[in-house]
């Protein structure tokens, strides 16, 4: 296996995105070319999204600073395309190079409204208000304007993000512009993976503009990256291509520890998506009452049948578990109040944990108990559990991209933080993003469908690669899968079809798409 990482999109605050900029610019790049060639790529892709013939007349909103200059430029080539463009300057007091610009193109006659209601005429509005410059709260006039343009049905184009979004935090401070496409320019900002802002990012896209590799690495390489999962990476971490001798042994055995008579249908759904990883061996441990269902609905798994609590849930694991066979564990998934958690964590053998493991590992002490622990451990919460197992942190912590990322290194665990955008935290520091996924997922039981995955992936995956940032890797990928699936399943029927058990019969489909792409 070649064990280069593949390239992948990196993600930066926007200390880091100023930081590399001085340097371009302290190399020789004039402030205005690098303006220019960003204004003219951002113009290129307008006229590709708002055709003349159907949308002639343009709205730009121009800020103060560089943003505001961006938006001149566009406005000024917009203009010589033939579009008809009226602009709008809130704020008086311009930086030097957008006040050129703005004197420019009162030159050439183009036309600044006064009355905001103007803005309500056009077929769409460029924001150019401000960028990664915004470092207060829109206020006063400034809020008003932006309440009208929400108000109006007028489609709106932002300039590297929607005005009014912390650049890092996705907060929106005071008030923010709802974009319809946001053009994010150079490389992806932090707001574009943070919950808060994803409401008013409309479309978003990247508009490159050459970054030299130097630049950014000198910049980028003083802490440890945020990248973007993309097919390449999954395609590199799948284990695609079995030994010609494989024997059912030696590609994977995961221990499933699952369900209760109160939740049978999570051990169900965490086994066949188990299954659906290629994993060799499948053992599936679940309360004795539970088995001959779970054998009926799942053949292939070897299914143990455990002492039960007087609630249904597991009461103990039987002792004649062959545990030398077993490469990873997936604990959790209804597994109810089973009072089996403590013993596991300190099983020496690579673990995954979610749901009710979660909610019982939050009643202990969670750092200690973590910080023992020898083999890897991965932990899956949704917002709701990781609160529960990270109460303080959370509270404290404003921006759960950081958040995520110092509790992975403290615990020196794998962290996923399931959401919208998924963030996948590794005990080195590094931070995967998984930039693609469907609302359809947000449903009870595709926690468990990703478990499963996430359990079978790690059990087939060769114990050395297990103890660097490769389970990391490893765990973005099962991520990446699965939300892949929900996506294909979505496109394929409908959001309101993404049942988890169809998610399940999905995982396949997507693989086979990314097998041929
Ligand atoms: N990424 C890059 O390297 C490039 C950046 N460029 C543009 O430059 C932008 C950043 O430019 P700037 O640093 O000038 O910042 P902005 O244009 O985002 O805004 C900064 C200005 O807004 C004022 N301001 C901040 N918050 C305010 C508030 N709440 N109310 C009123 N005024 C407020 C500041 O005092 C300052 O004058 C980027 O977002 C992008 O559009 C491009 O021109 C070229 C390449
Ligand atoms: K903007």
């Amino acid at each position: 296996m070649n064990m280069d990482v593949p390239f992948a999109p990196v993600v930066v605050t926007a200390a880091q995105m100023q930081a590399i900029e001085a340097r371009i610019f302290s190399h020789g790049m004039p402030v205005a070319a690098l303006m220019e060639k960003v204004a003219q790529r951002i113009t290129q892709r307008i006229q590709q999204r708002y055709p003349l013939p159907q949308f002639p007349r343009a709205a730009i909103l121009v800020g103060p600073g560089h943003n505001g200059g961006d938006a001149l430029v566009v406005a000024r080539e917009l203009h010589h395309r033939g579009y008809q463009v009226q602009m709008h300057q809130p704020v008086s007091t311009l930086k030097p190079l957008t006040a050129d610009h703005a004197r420019y193109a009162q030159h050439l006659g183009l036309s600044f409204c006064q009355n905001s209601q103007d803005w309500l005429a056009a077929d769409f509005i460029v924001d150019g208000l401000f960028g990664f410059g915004l470092t207060r709260p829109v206020s006063g006039a400034l809020a008003d304007l932006v309440a009208v343009i929400n108000q109006s049905s007028v489609p709106v184009v932002s300039i590297d993000l929607p005005s009014g979004l912390h650049t890092d935090s996705g907060a929106v401070l005071g008030t923010a512009i709802a974009a319809r496409h946001s053009y994010c320019l150079g490389l992806w900002k932090r707001a574009f993976f943070q919950t808060a802002a994803l409401p008013y990012l409309g479309q978003a896209e990247l508009i490159p503009f050459d970054i030299p590799a130097l630049d950014q690495a000198a910049i980028l390489s003083q802490s440890a990256p945020i990248q973007l999962i993309t097919p390449s990476l999954v395609r590199q971490l799948l284990p695609w291509d079995r030994p010609p001798a494989a024997h059912k042994y030696q590609v994977g055995s995961l221990l499933l520890i699952c369900g209760s008579q109160q939740y049978p249908g999570a051990a169900l759904l965490c086994a066949r998506s188990a299954q659906a990883s290629g994993v060799g061996m499948l053992y599936v441990a679940v309360p004795q009452s539970l088995r001959l269902w779970v054998v009926s609905q799942i053949p292939e798994a070897v299914v143990i049948a455990c002492p039960e609590t007087d609630t249904g849930a597991i009461a103990a694991l039987p002792s004649d578990i062959h545990w030398e066979r077993i490469d990873a564990i997936a604990l959790g998934p209804g597994l109810g109040d089973s009072p089996i958690v403590p013993a596991l964590l300190a099983v020496d053998k690579p673990l995954v944990l979610d749901a009710d493991a979660l909610n019982q590992l939050a009643q202990m002490p969670v750092e200690a108990t973590l910080q023992a622990r020898s083999s890897p451990t991965l932990l899956t919460p949704h917002g709701g559990e990781f609160k529960r197992l990270f109460p303080r942190e959370a509270e404290r912590n404003g921006d759960l991209m950081n958040c995520v990322r110092d509790l992975a290194s403290q615990l020196h665990v794998v962290l996923v933080l399931k959401g919208a955008k998924t963030f996948i935290a590794g005990p080195d520091g590094c931070l995967w993003i998984n930039p693609e996924s469907t609302p359809a997922l947000a449903r009870g039981g595709s926690g468990d469908v990703l478990t499963g995955l996430m359990g079978g992936l790690l059990a087939q995956h060769p114990q050395p690669a297990a103890s660097s940032g490769w389970i990391t890797q490893l765990a973005a990928t099962a991520v990446w899968w699965h939300a892949q699936a929900g996506c294909f399943a979505a496109q394929r029927y409908s959001q309101l079809s993404v049942s988890p058990s169809l998610l399940v019969d999905t995982l396949k489909d997507s693989l086979a798409h990314l097998r041929l792409a």
